[in-house]
């Protein structure tokens, strides 16, 4: 089960984060740029090979010691096709690594269509009797604001392709709130979210006792993901928000339970351009190095602060 694989990597590597390849074409690097955009000109195909020569830098960097990478799929969608094919090679490169791979790609509507989205990334598509993959990563994010069975379409593939999904419950973005917070009938619309996605965890419960159906829970909302962990006992956490948009070790460590487990917390900016942090001494030309030195620091104070509180699980 998915679960079962991200927790193994997260207990052999000891380490409780999932670093983002959200690419930005102005943040790469002008030497790893300059050399596409001389052979190709300032096209879409350049800066899609740009992209996936910075993230396979920022992978070989980091897979010995980080479980997962999250590659969010707009940052690619942008690029069109070339892009895309940039996001697939990335992910393919990653996973024989040895990474897991969380597509960030927020989908969800009705059931039939949700099947189709189910079939791009997580199983196959049949054409006439000869399957073929395209997108399938270990695990997606997934919108619920149609409703919960837009969701349970998600759950054949979950199931029998061995894949899993983050629903998004209570967003890091500081909007979040305007509607997720709203209450019905004495609960937070982030309450009632955590209720269908605990229900559908219970269908994916692995041998590690979690399930391969878990939660996007924001970092920037301790108060908020303190209640959510009582109500979602063995979803796991998928926590945006550490890093660039202001979340500290301090916020995060209600996310995992007292078994020292049930979170991942995500760093994209703050991991792959690093290398701009000019007063620590990075340099463009070792981006790949300031990211490994980066990501390294954040599991040191996250695995810290889990001692802090007790909640180391190593
Ligand atoms: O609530 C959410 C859900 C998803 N995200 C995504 O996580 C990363 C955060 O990037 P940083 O650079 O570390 O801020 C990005 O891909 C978002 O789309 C989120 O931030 N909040």
């Amino acid at each position: 089960m998915f679960i079962d694989a991200l927790v193994k990597e997260i207990k052999n590597k000891k380490c409780n984060i999932v670093v983002g390849l959200d690419p930005r074409i102005g943040s790469i690097p002008e030497g790893v740029k300059n050399k596409y955009f001389k052979e190709c000109g300032h096209t879409i195909k350049a800066a899609a090979e740009a992209i996936l020569e910075f993230n396979k830098e920022i992978i070989d960097n980091v897979y010995d010691f980080v479980p997962a990478v999250k590659p969010q799929i707009a940052f690619y969608e942008q690029y069109g096709v070339e892009g895309l094919r940039a996001y697939m090679k990335t992910c393919k490169y990653a996973k024989e690594k040895g990474m897991l791979v969380i597509g960030d790609i927020k989908r969800g509507d009705i059931g039939s269509t949700s099947v189709a989205y189910s079939n791009a990334h997580l199983g196959n598509i049949d054409i006439e009797g000869t399957i073929h993959e395209t997108f399938a990563v270990d695990a997606i994010t997934v919108n619920p604001y149609m409703g919960g069975d837009t969701l349970e379409e998600f759950m054949k593939d979950i199931k029998e392709k061995e894949k899993g999904m983050f629903v998004l419950v209570k967003t890091s973005n500081k909007g979040s709130g305007q509607l997720q917070d709203l209450e019905v009938n004495g609960k937070k619309i982030y309450e009632v979210v955590a209720g269908l996605v605990n229900d559908l965890s219970q269908q994916s419960i692995g041998k590690c006792g979690y399930a391969s159906v878990g939660a996007v829970v924001g970092a920037t909302y301790p108060e908020q993901s303190r209640t959510l962990r009582k109500l979602m006992k063995e979803s796991y956490f998928l926590v945006p928000g550490y890093g660039a948009q202001g979340a500290t070790v301090e916020d995060i460590v209600d996310c995992f339970n007292e078994d020292g487990l049930g979170a991942i917390i995500n760093s994209s900016r703050g991991i792959i351009f690093a290398y701009q942090k000019s007063e620590k001494g990075y340099t463009a030309e070792k981006y790949g190095q300031a990211a490994r030195q980066e990501a390294l620091e954040m599991r040191d104070a996250i695995n810290k602060g889990l001692e802090t509180v007790e909640k180391c699980y190593w």
